[in-house]
């Protein structure tokens, strides 16, 4: 039975969608490419929610690829089976050993579960790693790194290929290399950014643990500039695993991508805040020299 009393949340739902209109409009078709982190993944709820917004972008219109990470989960397994790991500039070094468990844990454990999430939530899901098709061919990003990979070549047709055929393309941050039975660990947000860049899509959206990026003054930077980003990496401001995040972003926006956005993952519905509302959310981090991008 329909209820009667037209109370004040359901009026507040159909303001919010009718006021979602202009973004719907202008996203309508857009290329859309989610990083989704280990520390933003949380507890099943919060992958629920995550899930919900990546098959409701589908739903109107929008072309989400979700490239994910998993560091956290490579940390447990790793320290299950008694391997050590350190990082440099946010990157694991990654040697033999290290290689299988990341691609066991990614390619599996983490990419599957993100599959079966949105799957649980109506949409249709293929998950894929950087082998699959070839889509990510790397070479060796840093000898001291062992088996980091820098992705050299892109195939992004079979994500093309499974838009058409209305499906959510999840992508696994594992690649194969230039010699056979080569295997490379990529940063979540290196894939995240090649990829976006092969697609030239209209925004990549990378999830994390923090609410964006903070100046010297512990500060959220809602705007930034590629100047920004290379004075506060030059003062040791921008560290650690937000590294490989603000140099994805840079290399993204001169591959074509209109605008990377650092998003805090733990809030409440992110990607939709971000896409569909004025407010936005994290920092967000394009090139003045385009026009505003309330223009497409
Ligand atoms: N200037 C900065 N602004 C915000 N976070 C920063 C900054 N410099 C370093 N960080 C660190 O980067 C981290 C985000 O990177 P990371 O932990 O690798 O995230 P994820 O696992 O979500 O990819 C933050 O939790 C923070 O500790
Ligand atoms: C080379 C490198 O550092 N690879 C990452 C891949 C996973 C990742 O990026 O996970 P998050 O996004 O959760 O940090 C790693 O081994 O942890």
């Amino acid at each position: 039975m329909r209820p009667r009393n037209m109370n004040k949340d359901w009026k507040a739902t159909a303001r919010t969608l009718s006021q979602a209109l202009p973004y719907l409009q202008r996203y309508s078709g857009a290329i859309v490419v989610v990083k989704f982190g280990g520390n933003a993944m949380g507890d099943a709820d919060a992958m629920a929610e995550f899930a919900r917004d990546i098959v409701l972008m589908r739903q109107v219109g929008l072309n989400p690829v979700v490239v994910h990470g998993g560091g956290p989960m490579i940390n447990e397994m790793l320290a299950k089976l008694n391997i050590e790991s350190r990082f440099v500039r946010g990157k694991r070094v990654t040697d033999q050993a290290t290689v299988e468990v990341v691609e066991m844990v990614l390619t599996g454990l983490v990419n599957k579960r993100i599959v079966q999430a949105i799957m649980d939530e109506g949409g249709r899901a293929v998950g894929l790693s950087g082998k699959d098709d070839d889509l990510m061919v790397c070479e060796a990003d840093d000898p001291e790194l062992g088996f980091v990979g820098r992705p050299i070549e892109m195939n992004v047709q079979v994500l093309r290929d499974l838009f058409n055929a209305g499906i959510i393309p999840v992508v696994a941050p594992v690649a194969t290399g230039m010699d056979p039975l080569e295997t490379f660990n990529v940063n979540g947000d290196t894939a995240a950014g090649a990829i976006a860049g092969a697609l030239k899509a209209d925004r990549l959206l990378l999830l994390t643990d923090v609410a964006g990026v903070k100046n010297a003054e512990g500060e959220v930077m809602t705007e930034l500039s590629p100047a920004d980003i290379r004075r506060l990496t030059d003062e040791g401001i921008i560290a650690g695993g937000m590294i490989p995040k603000t140099e994805t972003a840079l290399k993204a926006l001169q591959e074509g991508v209109r605008a990377v956005v650092i998003v805090d993952g733990r809030v409440s519905n992110a990607c939709l805040l971000e896409l569909f509302t004025e407010h936005g959310s994290g920092s967000m981090i394009r090139d003045e020299a385009l026009p505003p991008l309330t223009q497409k």
